[in-house]
């Protein structure tokens, strides 16, 4: 089974204007709201890819019934731990340009935080467990370190899709997929990338510290996938841009989805860029029929002799 677990959902409240002006009165011409969270969006892709997954986190309040409502409408397992508190909304303006403002959320007690440890100690060999998202301002960065311990004492596979320090301490972890993007990558190593070259260097260093599959991603530009001897390259997909919130997350589901089916390396990838670009060319999360669509327009090649 696998296994999302989203410390920080969110309510996404998607605002269309055709202009937005700091300090006047906009007016939205358009508005939406979506269940988020990365662990949470990783869920609802599997799921429209018919890969069966239970969504685990914390969740609090009228956001957190909404997101819970949604997910059970979409016939998605849960396992939700109720905190008091609201989830946090985050607000994705789309004007001229993108922008986002992402809340903090809720307080955790330490109740709540052995209640989910206990959650991941019912995991079984085989399992997979995604860790995604920030973490709420209460829970310690070590604590995505505590949930690996415990996930890989019973041999569970775990993917984490983070940022700052939690996804630096992962990394001894030898996880079996990273997926950051070009930004993340640089701040593991704290620099800044700027080049396909460093993209290259950074993303080697990965697997050479036991790191299984790492994918970089590019938004247009695409995506690396390191594993072992291997990279692939891939172009992505030309298309409209309607909402980019979620491509990142919808690649993870893609690539487990491919490899819960026993695809090749290679397909898995495949899978995984049609998913992230079909999310980006769609006002929610992608379909398994844009999925399908795109699969086609992603051009793949490989890096001959990593050395
Ligand atoms: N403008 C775009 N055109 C085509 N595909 C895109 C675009 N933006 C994102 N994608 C797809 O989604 C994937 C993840 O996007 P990215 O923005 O890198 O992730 P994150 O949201 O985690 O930063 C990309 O590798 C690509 O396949
Ligand atoms: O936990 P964080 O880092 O604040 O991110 C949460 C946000 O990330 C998302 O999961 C989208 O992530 P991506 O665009 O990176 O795929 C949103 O649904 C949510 O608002």
């Amino acid at each position: 089974m696998i296994y999302t677990c989203t410390l920080n959902p969110s309510v996404d409240y998607v605002v269309e204007a055709q202009q937005i002006e700091l300090g006047k009165l906009n007016r939205a011409t358009k508005t939406a709201y979506f269940p988020g969270g990365k662990g949470i969006n990783v869920s609802r892709v599997l799921k429209r890819l018919h890969v069966h997954n239970v969504a685990l986190g914390f969740i609090g309040g009228f956001t957190g019934q909404f997101i819970a409502d949604e997910l059970k409408r979409e016939h998605i397992l849960t396992d939700f731990i109720a905190v008091p508190g609201q989830t946090r909304l985050n607000i994705k303006l789309k004007g001229e340009k993108e922008t986002e403002i992402n809340g903090a959320g809720p307080i955790i007690s330490d109740e709540h935080k052995e209640a989910l440890i206990a959650k991941i100690k019912q995991l079984k060999k085989g399992d997979i467990l995604v860790l995604a998202g920030s973490l709420p301002p209460s829970v310690d960065d070590t604590f995505y370190v505590t949930m690996i311990e415990e996930a890989k004492k019973r041999r569970v596979s775990v993917v984490v899709d983070t940022s700052g320090n939690a996804l630096k301490q992962a990394i001894a972890y030898e996880p079996f997929l990273l997926k950051p993007n070009q930004t993340e990558l640089g701040e593991l190593f704290g620099t800044h990338i700027h080049s396909r070259h460093q993209i290259i260097e950074y993303g080697k260093k990965l697997i050479d510290n036991g790191v299984q599959h790492v994918i970089v991603s590019l938004a247009g530009d695409g995506a690396i996938l390191f594993h072992k001897d291997v990279i692939l390259i891939a172009q992505a997909p030309k298309g409209i841009v309607k909402n980019s919130v979620g491509a990142g997350d919808s690649m993870v589901a893609g690539f487990l989805a491919a490899y819960v089916n026993e695809a090749s390396l290679e397909e898995a990838f495949r899978y995984s860029v049609a998913a992230g670009s079909a999310t980006a060319f769609s006002e929610d999360l992608c379909t398994e029929e844009e999925v399908h669509r795109l699969l086609g327009e992603v051009n793949i090649t490989r890096m001959e002799d990593r050395v």
